[in-house]
């Protein structure tokens, strides 16, 4: 792999390989953009089949990181962290604490948080050797957990969605098919099933689905068929890539609502949801629910503030449903023609002289 052409052909800033041969630590920490302020972004545990994969997975992640953040009207940039390894098997302190003195070491340019395979627990560990880290446990005063918040936010996102594509935001005896039922998706399910929602479930682990089936009365299918099924909503809540070639020409629903992170396999396949008509919520629009509330940690974090920003969510998904139409883009592009306009104006809003304590004006002080 070219990781210089990869970096320049989408403005990465940095990407830094970490190691630690005690603790068996294989972590990259890419930063896309700091434009608007410090890169925040979780960290993702996962068996990765090659180091390729692992870097292709966290870069993609770390640019998705500064379009949410900027979406979400955030004064933070992107970034993501990848740790190579089994979440079930492969943790140890020693790995976590080696990781955190890496990002001690960026000084503030990148701040992590959970995201697939990692726990509040794991942040606790990362947070005995640095500050830079967010979604560590309500007893530090902290946010701990953010995935009921990102199932809060998609929730409200999936209603702006529902509106937009049925003509009403109510989803009683609408049928959502969700693809994984870990962390957000069980979180979600909870908010679906109270509304009246008929849910269909699928997971690779299979005490997932029967927790769902269980608590919520939902229907389970192979995780092969959840494309084919004929349902209203589909909410992807599992891995990224999954709207395909191969999904597009069996999905049934009118409208795209989930909380999984970097849903189009390319770009071709957010078009072609717009040529077939289906509503698609952009996924870093509608998933901001978790970052929202962990960047609230960094002011000292207030509960009440953080779900009324992520109840903004709402507003911000019918926003690009507004510019996808005057436009006449795809949704995807709308999405991130909103972000890219944020960063342009405080670009240019912050472009005047600002003595700082690095600049000669206070050197001679
Ligand atoms: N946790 C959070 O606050 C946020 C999560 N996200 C994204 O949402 C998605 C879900 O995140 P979490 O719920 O935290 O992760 P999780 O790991 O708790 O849940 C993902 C679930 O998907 C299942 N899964 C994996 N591959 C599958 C497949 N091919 N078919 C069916 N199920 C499959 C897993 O077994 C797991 O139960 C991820 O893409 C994550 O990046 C985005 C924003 C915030
Ligand atoms: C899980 C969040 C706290 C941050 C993040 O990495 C995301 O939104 O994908």
């Amino acid at each position: 792999m070219e990781l210089f052409a990869k970096m320049v052909e989408r403005d990465y800033e940095q990407v830094v390989v970490c190691q630690d041969k005690t603790s068996g630590l294989k972590a990259i920490i890419a930063i896309h953009d700091t434009t608007l302020g410090p890169a925040l972004g979780g960290t993702r545990m996962w068996k990765y089949a090659t180091e390729e994969e692992a870097i292709e997975d966290v870069l993609r992640l770390a640019r998705g990181m500064t379009y949410k953040n900027a979406a979400a009207g955030l004064n933070l940039g992107g970034g993501k962290a990848v740790i190579i390894g089994d979440p079930r098997s492969d943790k140890n302190e020693e790995m976590f604490r080696a990781f955190g003195r890496y990002i001690q070491g960026l000084n503030g340019r990148y701040i992590t948080a959970e995201d697939v395979g990692t726990t509040v627990e794991d942040m606790d560990m990362i947070h005995q050797e640095t500050d830079y880290v967010t979604g560590i446990s309500p007893a530090f005063g902290a946010s701990g957990n953010p995935s009921p918040v990102t199932a809060y936010g998609v929730y409200v996102g999936m209603k702006a969605a529902a509106k937009e594509g049925f003509g009403s935001e109510d989803l009683a005896g609408k049928t959502i098919a969700v693809q994984g039922v870990g962390n957000v998706a069980y979180n979600l399910c909870k908010y679906l099933h109270k509304d009246g929602a008929e849910l269909i479930v699928t997971d690779i682990h299979k005490p997932s689905v029967e927790r769902a089936v269980a608590d919520f009365g939902a229907t389970a299918v192979d995780p092969t068929e959840i494309y084919s099924i004929k349902c209203d909503i589909f909410a992807p809540c599992a891995l990224g890539g999954v709207i395909n070639d191969d999904s597009l020409a069996k999905l049934k629903a009118s409208v795209i609502a989930g909380a999984a992170n970097n849903q189009l396999k390319e770009e071709k396949h957010g078009v072609r949801l717009q040529e077939m008509g289906i509503v698609y919520a952009p996924d870093y629009v509608i998933n901001a629910g978790g970052v929202i509330n962990v960047a609230d940690e960094l002011n000292g974090y207030n509960r009440d503030r953080a779900f009324k920003k992520v109840e903004g969510i709402y507003d911000n998904v019918a926003r690009v449903f507004e510019i996808a139409k005057e436009e006449n883009i795809p949704t995807f592009q709308a999405a991130d023609r909103m972000a890219e306009q944020r960063i342009e104006r405080v670009r240019y809003a912050r472009g005047t002289f600002l003595q700082n304590e690095h600049h000669i004006l206070s050197r001679k002080k």
